[in-house]
């Protein structure tokens, strides 16, 4: 299997290369050249089995690798989740059920792929002798699943970018308060994108990341996307496929996740509608109603995690749109970043509404989502979660709706009290996060700056 970029103009690489390369060269993210598919037969066999096994069978054809390895890093990777299933469902409605993904360590779907890159990169980095150095941007999720997976490793220095004063403060202290010294969480004076366009700057610089081993862990590397279209196998055949059609409504950002739906739909997987969810930070929703892609100002939310602008996915589902033209890509991208946007094409355009649907929630819609669920469920939801639940409900249709459940709520308690009065608690191994002391730098918002940290800490 080989992967190319969105842009067209770097080197194709297989996919342990794709992996440590993380962003292409040109700029660009890695795609898979082909899509594997699965028969009717195949994805039925996949119901039932455990989710071990069905990462398994999804992930082997995008890799090459050795079925042996490949399995004993997948279980590795989610022996310590705190549910069997992994990624169980729980039903909400007559026709809507919740994908809960936030049963990893850190309490977020995030530790599906971080949990098995953190194996992945370990195992690659033992076996070629290498170092590296991962910088992360994050927007409170990702940092802290890749602190987790990657603290105290050898071979792997791991800084984190996030804003500073943005997230919240469970989601800050799980970056802030593991000890060991090769993670470095850095607080940014900027907003998300900031942190993002900083390391894809970091990227461009090809002195800076060949001197210190550049990669990525956000989903601008391939493997985050594909260890994340696992779930859309075993939440959907639970349900009922090939037999029955799915859709899945995704609380969105960077468009990694629901963009691991759509390879899903290539394989094969019999998923009606893919339902883009998004905050007041809509520029998601505003492609799909307008057919402009353009950003505005980021505007910080309840739902802190989906606080995005420039959503670095979208640039996979342009490239699949422009029927894999990475010069016209690569045009696209340059004017959102002189000009702050750009209009897609009608075709293009036609192509993402085949596939997709969108949908926005305001603040205070979140609020009273959170809300309604507890009182008529007795479920509590993340305000991102809600977000895809008033997103979702807007698109029942006929075929069953999965919404995907993207953090515990006790990562986000002040926004889930003050919608329901009630505060939840964090579970029990992670009761000592209020009482660790804190590590971090502050950092302006300057590329160069940040840079040159890094360089001085890893020498
Ligand atoms: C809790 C939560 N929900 C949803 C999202 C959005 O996911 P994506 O960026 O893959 O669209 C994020 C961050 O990415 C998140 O942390
Ligand atoms: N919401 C994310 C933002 C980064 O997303 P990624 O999927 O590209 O890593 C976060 O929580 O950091």
């Amino acid at each position: 299997m080989r992967y190319v970029s969105t842009r067209g103009q770097a080197p194709a690489l297989d996919f342990e290369g794709a992996m440590l390369t993380g962003l292409a060269r040109d700029g660009g993210l890695y795609v898979p050249e082909t899509i594997p598919t699965f028969t009717e037969t195949e994805i039925a066999a996949l119901a039932g089995r455990p989710y071990e096994e069905i990462a398994l069978r999804v992930m082997q054809p995008f890799t090459g690798m050795d079925e042996a390895r490949l399995s004993d890093l997948i279980a590795r990777a989610y022996q310590n989740f705190g549910h069997d299933a992994r990624a169980p469902l729980k039903q909400l409605g007559p026709n809507h059920f919740l994908l809960e993904l936030f049963h990893g360590p850190t309490l977020a779907f995030k530790d599906f792929a971080m949990q098995l890159i953190g194996q992945l990169f370990q195992d690659v980095m033992t076996r070629r002798g290498e170092r590296i150095t991962i910088v992360g941007a994050t927007s409170g999720d990702t940092g802290s699943a890749a602190i987790e997976a990657f603290r105290g490793l050898d071979n792997v220095e791991c800084f984190i970018l996030f804003p500073e004063g943005r997230v919240s403060d469970v989601q800050r202290r799980q970056m802030t308060t593991p000890s060991e010294a090769n993670v470095h969480a850095l607080a940014v004076k900027g907003d998300f994108d900031d942190c993002q366009a900083a390391l894809k700057d970091m990227f461009a610089d090809h002195g800076f990341r060949d001197r210190v081993g550049l990669t990525a862990v956000n989903s601008i590397n391939w493997a985050r996307v594909l260890a994340q279209v696992v779930y859309y196998f075993s939440a959907a055949t639970a349900l009922g496929a090939p037999a029955r059609k799915v859709s899945f409504t995704v609380p969105t950002g960077n468009f990694g996740d629901i963009f691991a739906g759509w390879i899903a739909k290539r394989m094969g997987l019999p998923i009606d509608r893919l339902v883009i969810a998004t905050n007041r930070n809509d520029i998601l929703h505003r492609t799909f109603a307008t057919g402009e892609h353009r950003k505005e100002g980021v505007s910080p939310t309840i739902s802190p995690s989906m606080d995005i602008q420039v959503s670095s996915n979208f640039e996979r589902a342009l490239f699949m749109a422009y029927d894999r033209d990475g010069a016209a890509v690569a045009q696209l991208m340059d004017e959102l970043k002189q000009n702050g946007g750009f209009p897609v094409s009608q075709g293009a355009m036609q192509a993402l509404r085949e596939d997709y649907d969108s949908g926005s929630c305001s603040e205070e819609e979140t609020a009273a989502t959170i809300r309604a669920m507890h009182a008529r469920t007795g479920e509590t939801l993340c305000p991102h979660t809600a977000v895809g639940v008033k997103v979702a409900e807007e698109h029942l249709g006929e075929s069953l709706m999965v919404t995907l459940a993207t953090a515990h709520p006790a990562k986000f308690p002040d926004a889930v009290e003050a919608a329901t009065g009630h505060r939840p608690a964090l579970p029990e191994r992670m009761a000592d996060l209020f009482d660790l002391p804190e590590r971090m730098t502050s950092v302006p918002n300057v590329v160069g700056d940040i840079q040159t940290l890094i360089e001085e800490r890893i020498n």
